[in-house]
């Protein structure tokens, strides 16, 4: 049986081109991250993947990325499950502010903090223990369990929403799931065992 999970990070936002704390606002993608969208279903179509259901978040970004993948893979008609679980960190009062900006006003640690930390919230936002806290039960409950029946699952979602599932699938602690980033646009595959453990990560480049 094949337990196959795909994961992959919207493409470049309007709001991370001009380098603003996005979370929870609903900004479309660049003309680089629909590119990157595109690049992402010829990867994944060239490795002679394919898909039995798709999940992405409430937010257009990650929607509009799922959109032309499964088009480009020929997978318009698999079915799609949108959920605002699967949504980034609420990054609360900072939402909108330039990172720079920030850095400049409260400090280059503190923006760290803010951004990579675990369990330290951004103002009125969310830590990422905090997304954690919803993604996680979201993918135990809903996409692990159609894995490990067969289906092929496919998640476009956001930099720190795909943190909370990888930190549980590549085994991180509290401190090294801080320095794991999630490049826009580039897919992560990976084979599951019968456990629910990764038996494999496939290398698309190969
Ligand atoms: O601003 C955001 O919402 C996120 C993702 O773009 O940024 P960061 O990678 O800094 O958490």
């Amino acid at each position: 049986m094949d337990r196959l999970l795909a994961l992959v990070r919207h493409g470049q936002s309007d709001w991370n081109l001009k380098n603003l704390f996005t979370g929870w606002e609903n900004v479309g993608l660049t003309e680089k991250g629909i590119a990157e969208a595109h690049a992402a279903g010829k990867m994944l179509k060239a490795a002679g993947l394919t898909f039995d259901v798709a999940f992405t978040s409430a937010l257009t970004r990650a929607q509009h990325t799922l959109d032309i993948i499964l088009d480009e893979m020929a997978l318009t008609s698999i079915p799609i499950i949108r959920d605002e679980a699967l949504n980034e960190r609420d990054y609360g009062d900072l939402t909108g502010l330039n990172k720079d900006d920030a850095r400049a006003k409260w400090g280059e640690e503190q923006v760290h903090i803010w951004r990579r930390s675990y369990d330290v919230s951004p103002p009125g936002g969310e830590s990422l223990k905090d997304t954690v806290a919803r993604t996680l039960p979201y993918y135990v409950s809903e996409i692990q369990p159609r894995v490990l029946r067969g289906e092929r699952v496919l998640v476009a979602a956001h930099g720190n929403s795909l943190r909370s599932i990888v930190m549980v699938l590549e085994r991180h602690s509290r401190d090294t799931i801080v320095k794991r980033e999630i490049a826009t646009g580039e897919p992560i595959v990976y084979r599951l065992a019968a456990d629910s453990t990764v038996a494999e990560t496939l290398d698309l480049t190969a």
